[in-house]
Protein backbone atom coordinates (compact mmCIF):
# COMPACT_ATOMS: atom_id res chain seq x y z
CA UNK A 1 0.00 0.00 0.00
CA UNK A 2 1.22 3.62 -0.80
CA UNK A 3 1.03 6.03 2.08
CA UNK A 4 4.72 7.18 2.15
CA UNK A 5 5.03 10.77 2.92
CA UNK A 6 5.75 12.78 -0.64
CA UNK A 7 8.34 14.99 1.22
CA UNK A 8 10.55 11.88 1.52
CA UNK A 9 11.57 11.52 -2.00
CA UNK A 10 14.39 12.28 -2.79
CA UNK A 11 12.82 13.91 -6.31
CA UNK A 12 10.67 15.94 -3.90
CA UNK A 13 13.45 17.21 -2.16
CA UNK A 14 15.26 17.91 -5.50
CA UNK A 15 12.11 19.53 -6.95
CA UNK A 16 12.24 21.81 -3.79
CA UNK A 17 15.94 22.99 -4.57
CA UNK A 18 15.49 23.63 -7.79
CA UNK A 19 12.74 25.81 -6.64
CA UNK A 20 14.59 27.59 -3.78
CA UNK A 21 17.49 27.80 -6.22
CA UNK A 22 15.70 28.72 -9.93
CA UNK A 23 12.17 29.90 -9.65
CA UNK A 24 12.97 33.54 -9.65
CA UNK A 25 15.00 33.03 -12.84
CA UNK A 26 12.30 30.99 -14.76
CA UNK A 27 10.51 33.73 -17.05
CA UNK A 28 8.99 32.61 -20.61
CA UNK A 29 9.47 35.34 -22.31
CA UNK A 30 13.40 34.20 -21.78
CA UNK A 31 12.45 30.12 -21.94
CA UNK A 32 10.89 30.97 -25.23
CA UNK A 33 13.58 33.44 -27.08
CA UNK A 34 16.20 30.57 -26.19
CA UNK A 35 14.55 27.95 -27.22
CA UNK A 36 12.69 27.84 -30.61
CA UNK A 37 11.61 24.07 -30.22
CA UNK A 38 10.22 24.77 -26.75
CA UNK A 39 6.34 24.63 -28.17
CA UNK A 40 7.62 21.40 -30.11
CA UNK A 41 9.40 20.20 -27.16
CA UNK A 42 6.41 20.47 -24.06
CA UNK A 43 3.09 19.72 -26.47
CA UNK A 44 1.37 15.95 -27.05
CA UNK A 45 -1.08 14.32 -28.81
CA UNK A 46 -3.64 11.71 -28.02
CA UNK A 47 -5.51 9.79 -30.85
CA UNK A 48 -7.80 6.85 -29.68
CA UNK A 49 -6.19 3.60 -30.76
CA UNK A 50 -9.23 2.62 -32.46
CA UNK A 51 -11.82 4.39 -34.69
CA UNK A 52 -14.33 6.63 -33.90
CA UNK A 53 -18.00 4.97 -33.60
CA UNK A 54 -19.33 7.54 -35.53
CA UNK A 55 -17.09 7.61 -38.58
CA UNK A 56 -18.46 11.11 -39.47
CA UNK A 57 -17.08 12.40 -36.24
CA UNK A 58 -13.69 13.34 -36.33
CA UNK A 59 -10.98 11.50 -35.15
CA UNK A 60 -11.22 11.45 -30.79
CA UNK A 61 -8.14 13.33 -30.64
CA UNK A 62 -6.59 15.96 -27.68
CA UNK A 63 -3.73 18.19 -28.50
CA UNK A 64 -1.95 19.70 -25.01
CA UNK A 65 0.06 22.39 -25.48
CA UNK A 66 1.90 22.73 -21.60
CA UNK A 67 5.02 25.12 -23.09
CA UNK A 68 3.33 28.03 -21.17
CA UNK A 69 4.73 26.18 -17.84
CA UNK A 70 7.36 27.39 -15.78
CA UNK A 71 9.48 24.40 -16.29
CA UNK A 72 12.73 23.61 -18.19
CA UNK A 73 13.23 20.24 -19.08
CA UNK A 74 15.43 18.90 -16.23
CA UNK A 75 12.49 20.68 -14.39
CA UNK A 76 10.00 18.23 -16.10
CA UNK A 77 12.51 15.48 -15.79
CA UNK A 78 12.79 15.76 -12.00
CA UNK A 79 9.19 15.34 -12.09
CA UNK A 80 8.92 12.37 -13.93
CA UNK A 81 11.47 10.99 -11.42
CA UNK A 82 9.08 12.11 -8.97
CA UNK A 83 6.14 9.30 -10.43
CA UNK A 84 8.68 6.96 -10.35
CA UNK A 85 9.77 6.78 -7.14
CA UNK A 86 5.93 7.17 -5.64
CA UNK A 87 5.35 4.01 -8.03
CA UNK A 88 2.34 5.63 -9.39
CA UNK A 89 2.52 3.09 -12.60
CA UNK A 90 2.28 0.34 -10.09
CA UNK A 91 -0.29 1.91 -8.06
CA UNK A 92 -2.23 2.32 -11.32
CA UNK A 93 -1.92 -1.26 -12.34
CA UNK A 94 -2.82 -2.19 -8.96
CA UNK A 95 -6.26 0.06 -9.57
CA UNK A 96 -6.85 -1.40 -12.90
CA UNK A 97 -6.12 -4.64 -11.71
CA UNK A 98 -9.18 -4.45 -9.02
CA UNK A 99 -7.00 -4.24 -5.73
CA UNK A 100 -8.91 -2.94 -2.92
CA UNK A 101 -7.14 0.46 -2.88
CA UNK A 102 -9.45 2.39 -1.70
CA UNK A 103 -8.06 0.90 1.66
CA UNK A 104 -10.14 3.09 4.84
CA UNK A 105 -13.38 1.23 3.17
CA UNK A 106 -11.30 -1.35 2.03
CA UNK A 107 -12.95 -1.29 -1.56
CA UNK A 108 -11.63 -1.48 -5.01
CA UNK A 109 -11.93 1.32 -7.60
CA UNK A 110 -13.15 0.14 -10.92
CA UNK A 111 -15.05 2.94 -13.13
CA UNK A 112 -12.91 2.05 -15.47
CA UNK A 113 -14.33 -1.12 -15.89
CA UNK A 114 -17.68 0.66 -16.34
CA UNK A 115 -16.20 0.91 -20.07
CA UNK A 116 -14.29 -0.99 -21.66
CA UNK A 117 -17.22 -3.03 -23.21
CA UNK A 118 -15.23 -6.04 -22.50
CA UNK A 119 -12.16 -5.21 -24.22
CA UNK A 120 -10.11 -8.21 -23.43
CA UNK A 121 -7.03 -6.29 -21.73
CA UNK A 122 -9.32 -4.53 -18.96
CA UNK A 123 -11.18 -8.47 -18.19
CA UNK A 124 -10.32 -11.18 -15.60
CA UNK A 125 -10.81 -9.25 -13.01
CA UNK A 126 -12.45 -10.75 -9.81
CA UNK A 127 -14.74 -8.34 -8.24
CA UNK A 128 -18.99 -8.92 -7.84
CA UNK A 129 -20.37 -7.49 -10.40
CA UNK A 130 -17.57 -6.67 -12.92
CA UNK A 131 -19.48 -9.42 -14.72
CA UNK A 132 -22.72 -7.71 -14.49
CA UNK A 133 -21.76 -4.67 -16.57
CA UNK A 134 -22.63 -6.04 -19.78
CA UNK A 135 -26.51 -6.57 -18.39
CA UNK A 136 -26.97 -3.30 -16.89
CA UNK A 137 -25.66 -1.42 -20.16
CA UNK A 138 -28.19 -3.81 -21.71
CA UNK A 139 -30.97 -2.91 -19.64
CA UNK A 140 -30.20 0.92 -20.13
CA UNK A 141 -30.56 0.42 -24.06
CA UNK A 142 -33.85 -1.59 -23.84
CA UNK A 143 -34.86 0.74 -21.37
CA UNK A 144 -34.14 4.22 -22.99
CA UNK A 145 -35.08 2.96 -26.33
CA UNK A 146 -37.98 1.89 -25.23
CA UNK A 147 -38.73 5.78 -23.62
CA UNK A 148 -37.17 7.56 -26.44
CA UNK A 149 -39.44 5.80 -28.92
CA UNK A 150 -42.65 6.30 -27.26
CA UNK A 151 -42.97 2.31 -26.40
CA UNK A 152 -42.61 2.91 -22.47
CA UNK A 153 -46.06 4.35 -21.50
CA UNK A 154 -47.25 6.71 -18.31
CA UNK A 155 -50.28 5.45 -16.80
CA UNK A 156 -53.16 7.21 -18.77
CA UNK A 157 -51.22 5.69 -22.23
CA UNK A 158 -48.95 9.13 -23.03
CA UNK A 159 -45.61 8.59 -24.00
CA UNK A 160 -42.85 10.39 -21.69
CA UNK A 161 -41.88 13.49 -22.79
CA UNK A 162 -40.03 14.62 -18.91
CA UNK A 163 -37.57 12.84 -17.01
CA UNK A 164 -36.76 13.80 -13.76
CA UNK A 165 -33.10 12.86 -12.37
CA UNK A 166 -33.15 13.47 -8.53
CA UNK A 167 -29.66 12.93 -6.94
CA UNK A 168 -27.03 15.10 -5.80
CA UNK A 169 -23.27 15.30 -5.78
CA UNK A 170 -21.85 12.16 -8.33
CA UNK A 171 -25.46 11.10 -8.62
CA UNK A 172 -26.58 14.54 -10.04
CA UNK A 173 -23.03 16.73 -11.45
CA UNK A 174 -21.87 14.37 -14.07
CA UNK A 175 -25.83 13.25 -15.48
CA UNK A 176 -25.74 17.33 -15.39
CA UNK A 177 -22.68 18.75 -16.87
CA UNK A 178 -22.74 15.39 -19.40
CA UNK A 179 -26.28 16.37 -20.86
CA UNK A 180 -25.18 20.08 -21.06
CA UNK A 181 -21.75 18.99 -22.65
CA UNK A 182 -23.35 16.57 -25.51
CA UNK A 183 -26.88 19.14 -26.15
CA UNK A 184 -26.30 18.86 -29.45
CA UNK A 185 -27.03 15.32 -29.56
CA UNK A 186 -30.14 15.57 -27.67
CA UNK A 187 -33.68 14.30 -27.94
CA UNK A 188 -34.69 18.04 -28.04
CA UNK A 189 -38.45 17.23 -27.56
CA UNK A 190 -37.72 15.40 -24.56
CA UNK A 191 -37.19 17.51 -21.33
CA UNK A 192 -34.26 16.71 -18.68
CA UNK A 193 -34.51 17.82 -15.37
CA UNK A 194 -32.20 17.72 -12.53
CA UNK A 195 -33.12 18.06 -8.70
CA UNK A 196 -30.53 18.50 -6.38
CA UNK A 197 -30.76 20.63 -3.38
CA UNK A 198 -33.21 19.70 -0.39
CA UNK A 199 -34.33 23.12 -0.61
CA UNK A 200 -37.76 22.82 -1.49
CA UNK A 201 -37.45 25.40 -3.80
CA UNK A 202 -35.53 22.94 -6.06
CA UNK A 203 -38.04 20.34 -6.79
CA UNK A 204 -41.31 22.89 -6.53
CA UNK A 205 -39.78 24.79 -9.12
CA UNK A 206 -39.14 21.34 -11.24
CA UNK A 207 -42.34 19.61 -10.44
CA UNK A 208 -43.96 23.00 -11.54
CA UNK A 209 -42.59 22.53 -15.08
CA UNK A 210 -44.16 18.66 -15.36
CA UNK A 211 -47.30 16.82 -16.51
CA UNK A 212 -47.14 13.48 -13.55
CA UNK A 213 -48.85 11.82 -16.77
CA UNK A 214 -45.81 12.32 -18.86
CA UNK A 215 -42.54 12.26 -16.41
CA UNK A 216 -40.49 10.07 -15.31
CA UNK A 217 -38.86 10.35 -12.59
CA UNK A 218 -35.00 8.71 -11.66
CA UNK A 219 -34.21 8.49 -8.39
CA UNK A 220 -30.23 8.26 -8.33
CA UNK A 221 -28.16 7.66 -4.77
CA UNK A 222 -25.62 4.93 -4.59
CA UNK A 223 -26.51 4.46 -1.07
CA UNK A 224 -30.22 5.38 -1.43
CA UNK A 225 -29.76 6.87 2.05
CA UNK A 226 -28.88 10.44 1.41
CA UNK A 227 -31.36 12.96 3.00
CA UNK A 228 -31.56 15.30 0.49
CA UNK A 229 -32.06 12.36 -2.36
CA UNK A 230 -34.92 10.44 -0.57
CA UNK A 231 -36.87 13.07 0.93
CA UNK A 232 -36.88 14.61 -2.32
CA UNK A 233 -38.13 11.27 -3.51
CA UNK A 234 -40.43 11.27 -1.90
CA UNK A 235 -41.88 14.58 -2.22
CA UNK A 236 -42.10 13.36 -6.19
CA UNK A 237 -43.78 10.45 -5.36
CA UNK A 238 -46.50 12.56 -3.01
CA UNK A 239 -46.71 14.75 -5.74
CA UNK A 240 -47.33 12.29 -8.86
CA UNK A 241 -50.07 10.34 -6.43
CA UNK A 242 -51.91 13.63 -5.46
CA UNK A 243 -52.90 13.48 -9.73
CA UNK A 244 -52.21 9.17 -9.92
CA UNK A 245 -53.64 8.24 -6.32
CA UNK A 246 -52.64 4.53 -7.43
CA UNK A 247 -49.54 3.59 -6.02
CA UNK A 248 -49.93 0.86 -8.92
CA UNK A 249 -48.54 3.59 -11.54
CA UNK A 250 -45.69 4.32 -9.68
CA UNK A 251 -43.61 1.73 -11.43
CA UNK A 252 -44.59 3.87 -15.26
CA UNK A 253 -42.99 7.06 -13.46
CA UNK A 254 -40.31 5.95 -10.80
CA UNK A 255 -36.72 4.12 -11.12
CA UNK A 256 -33.59 3.49 -9.26
CA UNK A 257 -30.41 3.59 -9.72
CA UNK A 258 -28.47 2.35 -6.84
CA UNK A 259 -25.88 -0.33 -5.34
CA UNK A 260 -29.08 -1.08 -2.71
CA UNK A 261 -32.04 -2.81 -4.17
CA UNK A 262 -33.05 -3.34 -0.24
CA UNK A 263 -33.60 0.32 0.04
CA UNK A 264 -35.04 0.64 -3.43
CA UNK A 265 -38.05 -2.39 -3.07
CA UNK A 266 -38.55 -0.30 0.51
CA UNK A 267 -39.19 3.34 -1.12
CA UNK A 268 -41.51 1.00 -3.82
CA UNK A 269 -39.65 0.82 -7.16
CA UNK A 270 -39.94 -2.44 -8.29
CA UNK A 271 -36.46 -4.35 -8.90
CA UNK A 272 -37.62 -4.49 -12.64
CA UNK A 273 -37.18 -0.91 -12.39
CA UNK A 274 -33.71 -0.64 -10.90
CA UNK A 275 -30.57 -0.28 -12.67
CA UNK A 276 -27.76 -1.82 -10.58
CA UNK A 277 -23.91 -0.34 -9.95
CA UNK A 278 -21.91 -1.34 -7.27
CA UNK A 279 -19.55 -0.53 -4.26
CA UNK A 280 -16.37 -0.10 -6.42
CA UNK A 281 -18.28 3.02 -8.11
CA UNK A 282 -16.85 5.93 -6.49
CA UNK A 283 -20.16 8.74 -6.82
CA UNK A 284 -17.89 10.98 -8.35
CA UNK A 285 -16.89 8.49 -10.85
CA UNK A 286 -20.16 7.16 -11.30
CA UNK A 287 -21.52 9.00 -14.62
CA UNK A 288 -20.02 5.60 -16.69
CA UNK A 289 -21.75 3.30 -14.27
CA UNK A 290 -26.39 3.08 -14.54
CA UNK A 291 -26.00 7.05 -12.53
CA UNK A 292 -25.83 8.06 -16.52
CA UNK A 293 -29.09 6.78 -16.95
CA UNK A 294 -30.17 10.18 -17.96
CA UNK A 295 -27.49 10.58 -20.13
CA UNK A 296 -28.31 7.86 -22.25
CA UNK A 297 -32.17 9.06 -22.21
CA UNK A 298 -31.08 12.49 -23.51
CA UNK A 299 -28.37 11.54 -26.11
CA UNK A 300 -29.48 7.95 -26.91
CA UNK A 301 -27.92 4.71 -26.18
CA UNK A 302 -25.43 5.10 -28.73
CA UNK A 303 -24.24 8.17 -28.05
CA UNK A 304 -23.93 7.03 -24.41
CA UNK A 305 -21.83 4.10 -25.30
CA UNK A 306 -19.24 6.43 -27.28
CA UNK A 307 -19.13 8.32 -24.25
CA UNK A 308 -18.01 5.39 -22.39
CA UNK A 309 -15.78 4.31 -25.52
CA UNK A 310 -14.06 7.42 -25.42
CA UNK A 311 -13.07 7.03 -21.74
CA UNK A 312 -11.74 3.85 -22.56
CA UNK A 313 -9.26 5.03 -24.77
CA UNK A 314 -7.96 7.46 -22.29
CA UNK A 315 -8.22 4.46 -19.49
CA UNK A 316 -5.61 2.59 -21.87
CA UNK A 317 -3.48 5.76 -23.09
CA UNK A 318 -3.12 5.91 -18.82
CA UNK A 319 -2.28 2.41 -18.73
CA UNK A 320 0.12 1.43 -21.54
CA UNK A 321 1.83 4.93 -22.31
CA UNK A 322 5.10 5.98 -20.77
CA UNK A 323 4.87 8.51 -18.34
CA UNK A 324 6.85 10.92 -20.84
CA UNK A 325 4.03 11.00 -23.24
CA UNK A 326 1.26 9.92 -20.65
CA UNK A 327 -1.21 13.29 -21.12
CA UNK A 328 -3.02 12.92 -17.09
CA UNK A 329 0.90 12.22 -16.10
CA UNK A 330 1.80 15.13 -17.42
CA UNK A 331 -1.01 17.49 -16.03
CA UNK A 332 -0.40 15.66 -12.54
CA UNK A 333 2.77 16.36 -12.13
CA UNK A 334 2.45 20.10 -13.72
CA UNK A 335 -0.25 20.97 -11.25
CA UNK A 336 2.04 19.56 -7.93
CA UNK A 337 4.59 21.96 -9.33
CA UNK A 338 2.91 24.66 -8.97
CA UNK A 339 0.58 23.26 -5.45
CA UNK A 340 3.35 21.88 -3.66
CA UNK A 341 6.47 24.17 -4.51
CA UNK A 342 4.90 27.63 -5.97
CA UNK A 343 1.94 27.45 -3.25
CA UNK A 344 -0.58 27.88 -5.45
CA UNK A 345 -4.06 27.33 -3.60
CA UNK A 346 -6.42 26.78 -6.92
CA UNK A 347 -6.66 24.98 -10.31
CA UNK A 348 -8.86 27.21 -12.83
CA UNK A 349 -10.60 25.07 -15.74
CA UNK A 350 -11.77 27.41 -18.17
CA UNK A 351 -13.69 25.61 -21.24
CA UNK A 352 -13.88 28.19 -23.90
CA UNK A 353 -16.83 26.55 -25.13
CA UNK A 354 -20.54 27.13 -23.97
CA UNK A 355 -21.95 23.37 -23.49
CA UNK A 356 -18.59 22.69 -21.00
CA UNK A 357 -19.70 25.33 -18.74
CA UNK A 358 -20.48 22.98 -16.07
CA UNK A 359 -16.86 21.24 -16.16
CA UNK A 360 -15.37 23.02 -13.39
CA UNK A 361 -18.44 22.28 -11.19
CA UNK A 362 -18.21 18.83 -11.94
CA UNK A 363 -14.29 18.92 -11.08
CA UNK A 364 -14.99 20.49 -8.06
CA UNK A 365 -16.50 17.29 -6.68
CA UNK A 366 -13.89 15.07 -8.64
CA UNK A 367 -11.14 16.35 -7.67
CA UNK A 368 -11.58 18.21 -3.80
CA UNK A 369 -13.64 15.17 -2.72
CA UNK A 370 -10.96 12.83 -3.60
CA UNK A 371 -7.65 14.55 -3.20
CA UNK A 372 -8.92 16.85 -0.18
CA UNK A 373 -7.41 15.15 2.13
CA UNK A 374 -4.90 15.59 5.17
CA UNK A 375 -3.64 12.57 6.55
CA UNK A 376 -1.62 9.23 3.82
CA UNK A 377 -3.24 5.96 3.14
CA UNK A 378 -1.12 5.05 6.36
CA UNK A 379 -2.95 7.72 8.52
CA UNK A 380 0.02 10.41 9.00
CA UNK A 381 -0.46 13.74 8.88
CA UNK A 382 0.82 15.37 5.43
CA UNK A 383 3.26 18.33 6.09
CA UNK A 384 2.41 19.07 2.07
CA UNK A 385 -0.18 20.42 0.23
CA UNK A 386 -2.23 18.13 -0.79
CA UNK A 387 -6.00 18.90 -3.54
CA UNK A 388 -6.46 21.93 -4.83
CA UNK A 389 -9.40 24.58 -4.97
CA UNK A 390 -10.52 23.44 -8.19
CA UNK A 391 -13.32 26.31 -9.99
CA UNK A 392 -13.74 28.03 -13.29
CA UNK A 393 -16.00 29.10 -15.70
CA UNK A 394 -16.75 29.26 -19.62
CA UNK A 395 -14.85 31.58 -21.76
CA UNK A 396 -15.19 34.26 -22.81
CA UNK A 397 -17.56 35.02 -19.58
CA UNK A 398 -14.67 34.73 -17.02
CA UNK A 399 -13.15 37.42 -19.24
CA UNK A 400 -15.77 39.62 -17.86
CA UNK A 401 -15.56 38.35 -14.21
CA UNK A 402 -12.43 37.22 -12.39
CA UNK A 403 -10.23 37.25 -15.33
CA UNK A 404 -8.35 40.77 -13.76
CA UNK A 405 -7.59 39.04 -10.38
CA UNK A 406 -6.04 36.29 -13.14
CA UNK A 407 -4.03 38.68 -14.63
CA UNK A 408 -2.65 41.66 -11.97
CA UNK A 409 -3.71 39.70 -8.85
CA UNK A 410 -1.00 38.79 -6.48
CA UNK A 411 -1.64 34.78 -6.99
CA UNK A 412 -0.59 32.26 -8.64
CA UNK A 413 -3.60 30.71 -10.55
CA UNK A 414 -2.45 27.67 -13.27
CA UNK A 415 -5.11 27.43 -14.99
CA UNK A 416 -6.15 25.23 -18.10
CA UNK A 417 -7.96 26.37 -21.07
CA UNK A 418 -9.71 24.14 -23.29
CA UNK A 419 -11.68 24.32 -26.56
CA UNK A 420 -13.08 22.72 -29.63
CA UNK A 421 -11.36 23.30 -33.21
CA UNK A 422 -15.00 23.12 -34.37
CA UNK A 423 -18.31 24.19 -33.06
CA UNK A 424 -21.15 22.35 -33.13
CA UNK A 425 -23.05 26.13 -33.96
CA UNK A 426 -21.47 27.58 -36.95
CA UNK A 427 -23.59 30.40 -37.13
CA UNK A 428 -22.48 33.58 -39.60
CA UNK A 429 -20.22 31.59 -41.16
CA UNK A 430 -17.86 30.36 -37.76
CA UNK A 431 -17.42 34.23 -37.04
CA UNK A 432 -18.73 33.68 -33.35
CA UNK A 433 -16.37 30.67 -32.76
CA UNK A 434 -13.35 32.26 -34.50
CA UNK A 435 -14.19 35.23 -31.77
CA UNK A 436 -13.99 33.28 -29.01
CA UNK A 437 -11.30 31.23 -29.99
CA UNK A 438 -9.11 34.46 -30.42
CA UNK A 439 -9.67 35.01 -26.88
CA UNK A 440 -8.66 31.37 -26.02
CA UNK A 441 -5.99 31.87 -27.83
CA UNK A 442 -5.00 35.47 -26.48
CA UNK A 443 -5.39 35.16 -22.97
CA UNK A 444 -2.86 32.46 -22.30
CA UNK A 445 -0.56 34.36 -24.74
CA UNK A 446 -1.02 37.53 -22.04
CA UNK A 447 -0.55 35.52 -19.26
CA UNK A 448 2.50 34.10 -20.24
CA UNK A 449 4.05 37.23 -21.45
CA UNK A 450 2.22 40.29 -20.25
CA UNK A 451 3.00 43.97 -20.70
CA UNK A 452 6.29 45.94 -19.46
CA UNK A 453 6.27 49.24 -18.24
CA UNK A 454 8.22 50.34 -21.71
CA UNK A 455 5.28 49.12 -23.66
CA UNK A 456 2.92 50.85 -21.46
CA UNK A 457 4.45 53.79 -21.66
CA UNK A 458 5.15 53.94 -25.24
CA UNK A 459 1.44 53.79 -25.72
CA UNK A 460 1.08 56.48 -23.21
CA UNK A 461 3.36 58.83 -23.54
CA UNK A 462 6.33 60.46 -21.37
CA UNK A 463 3.46 62.38 -19.52
CA UNK A 464 1.60 59.60 -18.27
CA UNK A 465 1.26 59.67 -14.84
CA UNK A 466 3.56 56.54 -12.84
CA UNK A 467 0.44 55.22 -11.13
CA UNK A 468 -1.32 55.44 -14.05
CA UNK A 469 1.74 53.28 -16.03
CA UNK A 470 1.95 51.09 -13.22
CA UNK A 471 -1.68 49.72 -13.00
CA UNK A 472 -1.56 48.75 -16.98
CA UNK A 473 1.59 46.62 -16.17
CA UNK A 474 0.97 43.31 -16.85
CA UNK A 475 3.42 41.12 -14.80
CA UNK A 476 2.78 38.11 -16.67
CA UNK A 477 4.97 34.55 -16.30
CA UNK A 478 1.31 33.14 -15.13
CA UNK A 479 1.82 29.44 -16.56
CA UNK A 480 -1.38 27.95 -18.31
CA UNK A 481 -2.02 24.67 -20.44
CA UNK A 482 -3.76 24.86 -23.61
CA UNK A 483 -5.78 22.01 -24.34
CA UNK A 484 -7.11 21.56 -27.45
CA UNK A 485 -9.99 19.31 -29.15
CA UNK A 486 -11.24 19.04 -33.25
CA UNK A 487 -15.49 19.34 -31.61
CA UNK A 488 -16.67 17.97 -28.34
CA UNK A 489 -18.49 14.73 -29.22
CA UNK A 490 -19.37 11.80 -26.71
CA UNK A 491 -16.12 10.02 -27.46
CA UNK A 492 -14.00 13.21 -26.90
CA UNK A 493 -16.06 14.23 -23.90
CA UNK A 494 -15.49 10.56 -22.18
CA UNK A 495 -11.88 10.82 -23.18
CA UNK A 496 -11.53 14.82 -21.43
CA UNK A 497 -13.21 13.15 -18.25
CA UNK A 498 -10.68 10.27 -18.04
CA UNK A 499 -7.80 12.35 -18.57
CA UNK A 500 -8.59 14.41 -15.74
CA UNK A 501 -9.98 11.37 -13.55
CA UNK A 502 -6.52 9.82 -14.05
CA UNK A 503 -4.51 13.21 -13.46
CA UNK A 504 -6.69 13.22 -9.88
CA UNK A 505 -5.57 9.80 -8.98
CA UNK A 506 -1.94 10.56 -10.21
CA UNK A 507 -1.52 13.33 -7.71
CA UNK A 508 -3.50 11.50 -5.14
CA UNK A 509 -0.89 8.73 -5.36
CA UNK A 510 2.19 10.59 -5.37
CA UNK A 511 0.35 12.41 -2.20
CA UNK A 512 -0.09 8.94 -0.31
CA UNK A 513 -3.23 9.95 0.17
CA UNK A 514 -6.96 7.90 -0.15
CA UNK A 515 -8.19 9.37 -3.53
CA UNK A 516 -11.31 7.38 -3.07
CA UNK A 517 -13.00 7.73 -0.09
CA UNK A 518 -15.35 10.98 1.56
CA UNK A 519 -14.95 10.72 5.32
CA UNK A 520 -14.65 14.41 5.44
CA UNK A 521 -18.74 14.84 4.39
CA UNK A 522 -20.03 12.96 7.23
CA UNK A 523 -19.28 15.05 10.26
CA UNK A 524 -21.36 17.82 9.10
CA UNK A 525 -24.70 15.33 8.45
CA UNK A 526 -24.62 13.99 11.95
CA UNK A 527 -24.77 17.24 13.40
CA UNK A 528 -27.66 18.28 10.96
CA UNK A 529 -30.06 15.52 11.57
CA UNK A 530 -28.90 16.13 15.41
CA UNK A 531 -30.07 19.73 14.60
CA UNK A 532 -33.51 18.86 12.64
CA UNK A 533 -34.42 16.69 15.38
CA UNK A 534 -34.58 19.91 17.94
CA UNK A 535 -36.07 22.23 15.75
CA UNK A 536 -38.89 20.40 15.31
CA UNK A 537 -39.43 20.42 19.10
CA UNK A 538 -40.71 22.61 21.74
CA UNK A 539 -37.67 22.23 24.24
CA UNK A 540 -34.82 24.87 23.26
CA UNK A 541 -32.12 23.62 21.40
CA UNK A 542 -28.83 22.32 23.65
CA UNK A 543 -25.67 20.61 23.37
CA UNK A 544 -24.13 23.60 20.85
CA UNK A 545 -22.07 26.28 21.03
CA UNK A 546 -23.07 30.09 21.95
CA UNK A 547 -22.66 30.81 18.15
CA UNK A 548 -24.45 28.00 16.72
CA UNK A 549 -27.62 28.20 19.38
CA UNK A 550 -27.54 31.61 18.93
CA UNK A 551 -27.92 32.13 15.23
CA UNK A 552 -30.76 29.12 15.98
CA UNK A 553 -32.77 31.23 18.12
CA UNK A 554 -32.62 33.92 15.84
CA UNK A 555 -34.03 31.79 13.47
CA UNK A 556 -37.26 30.64 15.60
CA UNK A 557 -37.44 34.12 16.09
CA UNK A 558 -38.26 35.26 12.41
CA UNK A 559 -39.36 31.97 11.04
CA UNK A 560 -43.07 32.36 9.88
CA UNK A 561 -43.90 28.68 9.34
O1 LIG B 1 -25.28 8.74 -4.59
P1 LIG B 1 -25.49 8.94 -3.12
O2 LIG B 1 -25.20 7.71 -2.30
O3 LIG B 1 -26.86 9.52 -2.85
O4 LIG B 1 -24.40 10.02 -2.63
C1 LIG B 1 -24.48 11.30 -3.17
C2 LIG B 1 -23.20 12.06 -2.87
O5 LIG B 1 -23.02 12.21 -1.44
C3 LIG B 1 -21.64 12.26 -1.16
O6 LIG B 1 -21.37 13.48 -0.58
C4 LIG B 1 -21.26 11.13 -0.22
O7 LIG B 1 -22.08 11.22 0.90
C5 LIG B 1 -20.91 12.12 -2.49
O8 LIG B 1 -19.71 11.43 -2.39
C6 LIG B 1 -21.93 11.40 -3.32
O9 LIG B 1 -21.68 11.54 -4.71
Amino acid sequence: MSGKLASSYAAWQKLQEIYDTQHSSLILKDLFAQDPARFSKFSRTYTASTPSVDASSPETSIFLDFSKNLITEPILATLFDLVREAEVEKHRDEMFSGAHINNSEDRAVLHIALRNLGESQFTGIKEQGVDEVPAVLAHIKQFTNAVRSGEWKGYTGKAIDTIVNIGIGGSDLGPVMVTEALKPYAKRDLKAHFVSNIDGTHIAEVTRECNPETTLFIIASKTFTTQETITNAESAKAWFLATAKDTAHVAKHFVALSTNTKSVTEFGISKENMFQFWDWVGGRYSVWSAIGLSVALVIGYENFEALLKGAHGMDRHFKETPIEQNLPVILAVLGIWYNDFYSAQTHALLPYDQYLHKFADYFQQGDMESNGKSVTKKGERVNYQTGPIIWGASGTNGQHSFYQLVHQGTKLIPADFIAPATTHNPIEKSKHHRILLSNYFAQPEALAFGKTEEEVRAELGANAKTEVVKSKVFEGNRPTNSILVPKITPEVLGALIAMYEHKIFTQGAIWGINSFDQMGVELGKVLAKKILAQLGSEKDVKGHDSSTTGIIHQYQKWRKE
